[in-house]
């Protein structure tokens, strides 16, 4: 078997079931049959590299297959259109030798019982991918072709051409890994070859696998993007308060409440998801009461301080990390999470003694989960809003809009490409009028 067969062949196997069946990367990498559980821990680097770049890039891959294929593949190809658009993937953007591209892909097609047919077509189109390489990438508007016509239309209504072009831009750039350190944040930094940013989380470019880095294993820290930890950051003081941290898993938040000195209990409706939340605790010795409940219904035994509210969202802040969700997601799927949160936000408002803070915030783009959800909010219940300030989120003055907390992924940047950049969040901050 060529090398990189395997990698190729678990990339492809994961990407055909990311597209054909709408699930999610972590759920097809560990899906029943994944190539992916077999692999070595280099070969499912690549694997894992191949995968994100073709999802991150598969507007403009596709742009460039459609100029060599006549017309759409068959319907009965298997597997071929992963094949291709992985096979494209790495002679279009990836640092691979071409040949091996090229001649595993014609295998991987050989290999499948309804691509076979196609293993002709797949070495023509690929070899002249390869010949057309440069003027391909030279042609093509990168940010346009890398973001799904809607989400294009939206971001644009919504910040602005320019803004929107440089979310898109911001989504093509592999994101860098940000921690939430539990003590002395430079003293990991420096361990750990990162920066510390404004905001308290210690960044690093480039990364082997977290369970081996230096700190994992005594809890030291924590996988959470620097906007994630911003929400949570908002409630100030909470030594000896008691909170509730709302759709908690995998538990970043409930992790950081805990840290803070309050009295947390942790609800999620996923109990499956809560052993996620458990487990995390567990290794960084904090502690936390973890609830299986519908935030829609649970009722506290007495009402609390603090209320976080992580509700459920699109998920469009996420795509520079979780490019798959460009593609995953629907138009209607905003309206429909909408009444979800406003539903949930209507809840939380209950579990709160007066006086008592309530942040909401959703790690989307769209607007309907964010600034309208708080608008409507402060019309219809007792909230009052309490206002977002540069002092609240490491002085950074540009995430604070209209008393709100809004990043965007082409926030922070840096001189560093691979260092730039956050999630794209929304979070508001409410107190309950008595
Ligand atoms: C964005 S994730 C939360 C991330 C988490 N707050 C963190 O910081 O690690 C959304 C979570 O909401 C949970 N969820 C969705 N609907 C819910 C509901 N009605 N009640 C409680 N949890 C819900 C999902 O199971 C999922 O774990």
């Amino acid at each position: 078997m060529d090398p990189g067969y395997a990698a190729r062949d678990a990339a492809s196997f994961a990407y055909d079931l990311i597209l054909g069946e709408g699930v999610a990367i972590d759920v097809a990498i560990e899906a029943d049959g994944s190539p992916f559980r077999r692999l070595e821990t280099r070969d499912r680097a690549l694997a894992r590299a191949i995968l994100g770049t073709t999802l991150r890039r598969r507007g403009q891959i596709r742009e460039a297959l459609g100029r060599f294929l006549d017309k759409a593949l068959p319907r009965k190809s298997g597997r071929l259109s992963a094949i291709l658009e992985t096979g494209a993937a790495q002679i279009l953007f990836m640092d691979v030798a071409d040949h091996a591209a090229v001649s595993i892909a014609v295998n991987l097609a050989a290999a499948d019982r309804d691509a076979r047919h196609f293993k002709g077509l797949a070495n023509a189109v690929l070899r002249r991918v390869v010949g057309s390489r440069e003027a391909i990438l030279a042609e093509q508007d990168a940010e346009r072709l890398a973001t799904p016509p809607w989400l294009w239309t939206r971001w644009t209504d919504a910040y602005g051409a320019d803004t929107a072009r440089a979310i898109a831009a911001a989504h093509l750039v592999e994101p860098p890994l940000d921690l939430t350190v539990k003590g002395d944040a430079p003293l990991w930094a420096e361990r750990l070859g990162g920066l510390v940013l404004p905001t308290g989380s210690v960044r690093l470019a480039g990364h082997g696998p977290i369970e081996s880095m230096p700190g994992f294993d005594e809890g030291a820290w924590w996988v959470q993007d620097a906007a994630a930890a911003l929400p949570a950051r908002l409630f100030g003081d909470l030594r000896g308060k008691t909170a509730i941290d709302l759709c908690a898993a995998p538990g970043g938040k409930t992790a950081q409440l805990a840290a803070a000195g309050a009295r947390v209990t942790a609800v999620d409706i996923s109990e499956q998801r809560l052993g996620r939340v458990r487990e995390n605790l567990a290794r960084l010795r904090l502690d936390a009461k973890v609830i299986a409940a519908d935030a829609g219904t649970f009722v506290p035994a007495e009402p609390v301080d603090a209320v976080l509210l992580d509700a459920p969202c699109s998920a469009t802040g996420t795509i520079r990390r979780h490019p798959d969700v460009a593609w995953l997601k629907h138009p209607d799927d905003i309206g429909a999470l909408a009444t979800i949160q406003a539903r949930l936000m209507r809840h939380a408002t209950t579990m709160l003694k007066p006086g008592g803070t309530l942040v909401y915030c959703t790690c989307s783009l769209e607007r309907e989960e964010g600034e309208e959800q708080i608008h409507r909010a402060l019309a219809e219940l007792p909230l009052a809003l309490e206002p977002v300030a540069p002092g609240d989120v490491g002085g950074i003055g540009e995430i604070c809009r209209d008393g709100f907390m809004r990043t965007l992924p082409s926030d922070l940047p840096m001189e560093d490409a691979r260092l730039s950049g956050l999630d794209g969040f929304f979070a508001a901050r409410l107190r309950k009028i008595a």
